[in-house]
């Protein structure tokens, strides 16, 4: 027989041939073929040379072969012209004892055999069923690794070209062959990398080698069209973790198992770098290298779904907000303002757990995540930890830079909307913390999304009523203690609100000092207050009737407010004597440096001083010595006590002592009834003021109060 590829030889999968020269063996196989199924047609011949000459021309489905022949061997149809074998299963029958000669055919490619008996030969259906379902297993494979071979060829060629390594899995001996290029992309040199799976994973990033077995597992069980798994690979010269991308592709049986694998490794860790890069750069701010807004959204949204799962979980965010930060950047310079974010940025994450997350949303505004947390008051405890970490002083290019952050704080638990809502919550509370000066911390309350609506229609308001004039003066007589009379008055300002009518300064002032409005609000009561003093001290021959004028901390970021001042009493021609400023200890004691440049002015211009409020802010004494005040005004919360309580007494009457030391005068201020009265004249207390005397009024009252020349 001469090969199939010079031959045109034809197919016959519904023959049998049978070589059999015993005509009573040849009759048994061929009865029990009668019944198959399959109605195979036994095509029956007595030697080699008819089975030769018949293969010539057919290729049968199965060829049966008795090994002792008239004219040879069977087992010779195996051995010569490239061999029956390879087109067709062949079956061997031998005699008993002739074992070892079924055991040479199968060597020489005999697919199987059977020792002859009655019962071999009467079964010999079945065996042919066995034996052409396992042929057509092995035709399937050969096809397919014909096919295999034919584009691992074509894949050799690509991959030597993209430079990637090469891979092939044996499943059934569990062994790997490595090529040369692959082992050198991993660091090794040929003979280095053992023939193992395990070789491989050996060398996967810990954190990918789970990955990497469930994407081989669901090619191998078909839940893929191929593998595909990116992953981290030791590289064994410099052991450093390369991205390689690993592709392969199954060879599988007809019933669709796997028995090879094979496929390529590529180096993409530059690409993968690059992509890392702008993946972090996306979610990064560039200057602290902190998570940007994009990414603290995502981190607080898995908070937020963690929190409608697990009923305990707590959670918070803080907004946080520079204070000054603007001075700073204006003061010092651009890259000493970037050097103090970065400096911010660094002290932040390093006052936080793991687990938290900080970001810049931009600016000198920065915002945490403080994931579980035990208690409220916990979240509050961080973020006072955190505002005192900022206030430390900063070293940078070479000054000494200071800052302080208010920071609002919204707490997140399993009813908190969205991320959103909470981030405005957070900032909403800085805000309310930033009114209360530097440094503060603040806790979201519900009521302050209304307070800040209700806070802007009032801003709205005194915008209008300050271009409307609706602010007015009312006034307030100070008393001489010794003389009984009327020696001043204290200016106060009202708001003749259109609709509300009378509103008092506590529910403006600190709406008015927040805007920034105080500036042209002082400035207006300071020009009503001289304006009147002057037409009183003419009209009513009142020459050193004295007036008295509130100044708020905020007023004193006008650098120019001591000569408004000075501009001010030369206009109304008043003596710098009967004006007299009233300002608090605090406003002292948080300005300082501003404070007493503006005192130090006013008292070289011979303007009163009066420290408003006095006992209730720091009570430090030594700024007495240091700062001219020539007036202590005792807070009204000891006075209204010192006819009832020891200690309110003590308090009064140590103040008033204390001043008169100092040659300070003193005013006692809310006198309400005559039992105090007498108590301050008995401690020789110089002025007092309060509703005993008489209520604030308007101009009109005020003037009629003069004139009628009241005595106490
Ligand atoms: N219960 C009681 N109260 C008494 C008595 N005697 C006086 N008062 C009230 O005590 C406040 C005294 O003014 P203050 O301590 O400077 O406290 C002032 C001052 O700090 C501020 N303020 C008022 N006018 C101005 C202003 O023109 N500029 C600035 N910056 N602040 C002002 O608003 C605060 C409150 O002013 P007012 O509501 O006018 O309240 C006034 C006055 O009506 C008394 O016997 N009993």
């Amino acid at each position: 027989m001469s090969t199939p590829s010079t031959q045109v030889v034809s197919a016959d999968a519904k023959t049998i041939l049978l070589i059999e020269d015993d005509e009573a063996h040849a009759l048994l196989i061929r009865r029990a073929f009668e019944s198959h199924p399959e109605g195979y047609v036994i095509d029956v011949v007595r030697t080699l040379r008819e089975a030769r000459d018949t293969l010539e021309h057919h290729v049968p489905a199965l060829v049966i072969a008795d090994y002792r022949l008239p004219d040879g061997e069977g087992v010779e149809l195996l051995q010569v012209q490239s061999n029956t074998a390879s087109v067709c299963p062949v079956v061997i029958m031998t005699g008993h004892g002739d074992e070892h000669l079924a055991v040479e055919s199968m060597r020489a490619g005999a697919i199987d055999y059977i020792v002859k008996s009655d019962a071999t030969m009467g079964g010999m259906p079945r065996t042919a069923d066995r034996v052409l379902r396992e042929w057509h297993h092995i035709e399937q494979r050969r096809k397919a690794e014909q096919a295999l071979a034919l584009s691992e060829e074509r894949y050799a060629l690509a991959a030597k070209a993209v430079n990637d390594g090469l891979w092939d899995w044996n499943l059934e001996t569990n062994t790997v062959y490595y090529s040369p290029r692959l082992k050198a992309m991993l660091g090794f040199a040929e003979g280095d990398l053992d023939d193992t799976l395990d070789a491989a994973f050996g060398l996967v990033h810990e954190g990918d080698v789970g990955l990497l077995r469930a994407a081989i597992d669901s090619h191998l069980s078909g839940g893929t069209p191929h593998l595909e798994c990116e992953c981290r690979m030791l590289n064994n010269n410099d052991s450093d973790f390369r991205w390689m991308m690993i592709r392969g592709l199954a060879v599988r049986y007809s019933d669709g198992v796997a028995y090879r694998m094979a496929g390529s490794l590529t180096d993409i860790h530059e690409r993968k770098r690059a992509e890392q890069q702008l993946h972090h750069d996306a979610l990064h701010d560039v200057l602290t290298g902190l998570p940007n807004r994009a990414l603290f959204m995502d981190r607080l949204s898995r908070c937020l779904e963690r929190a409608r799962r697990c009923d305990n979980y707590l959670f918070a965010v803080l907004f946080l907000d520079l204070d000054r930060f603007k001075v700073v950047n204006d003061s010092l310079g651009h890259t000493v303002g970037d050097e103090l974010l970065k400096s911010v940025a660094d002290r932040l994450l390093d006052s936080l757990r793991d687990g938290d997350t900080v970001c810049r949303f931009g600016g000198d505004e920065f915002g945490v995540v403080l994931d579980g947390i035990d208690r409220e008051d916990e979240a509050m405890q961080i973020a006072k930890r955190i505002a005192q970490r900022v206030e430390q002083t900063y070293r940078l290019s070479g000054d000494e830079v200071f800052t302080t952050a208010s920071i609002g704080i919204a707490l997140g638990s399993n009813d908190a909307d969205s991320a959103e809502s909470l981030i405005h919550n957070a900032d909403t509370a800085m805000f309310r913390a930033k009114a209360h000066g530097r440094g503060y911390v603040e806790l979201f309350k519900g009521t302050m999304h209304m307070d800040a609506l209700q806070q802007l229609h009032l801003e709205n308001d005194l915008r209008r009523a300050l271009a409307h004039e609706e602010l007015t003066v009312f006034y307030q007589p100070i008393v001489s203690l010794e003389s009984g009379r009327i020696e001043g008055f204290e200016a106060l300002v009202r708001w003749q609100h259109p609709e509300k009518g009378l509103v008092l300064p506590c529910e403006f002032i600190p709406l008015v000092e927040e805007t920034g409005l105080i500036n042209a609000m002082g400035r207006y009561v300071l020009k009503l207050a001289c304006a009147q003093l002057r037409e009183w001290q003419h009209r009513l021959l009142l020459p050193d009737l004295t007036i008295s004028v509130n100044i708020s901390a905020k007023q004193f970021v006008e650098s120019d407010l001591a000569d408004q001042i000075k501009k001010m009493l030369h206009e109304y021609a008043l003596k710098p004597a009967c004006l007299k400023l009233e300002i608090t200890e605090n406003l002292i004691m948080e300005n300082t440096e501003d404070a007493s440049q503006f005192v130090e002015a006013l008292y070289e211009h011979g303007i009163g001083l009066a420290m408003d409020d006095f006992g209730t802010g720091y009570s430090s004494l030594s700024y007495l010595h240091s700062i001219p005040v020539d007036t202590l005004k005792i807070d009204r919360s000891f006075v209204s006590q010192m006819d009832t309580d020891s200690n309110g007494f003590e308090i009064v009457r140590t103040i008033i002592a204390l001043a008169r030391t100092l040659k300070i005068n003193v005013t006692a201020e809310g006198v309400e009834s005559i039992d105090q009265l007498t108590l301050l004249r008995a401690l020789q207390c110089p002025m007092a003021q309060g509703f005993y005397f008489s209520k604030p009024l308007d101009v009109a009252s005020a003037e009629a109060l003069l004139i009628s020349r009241p005595s106490w």
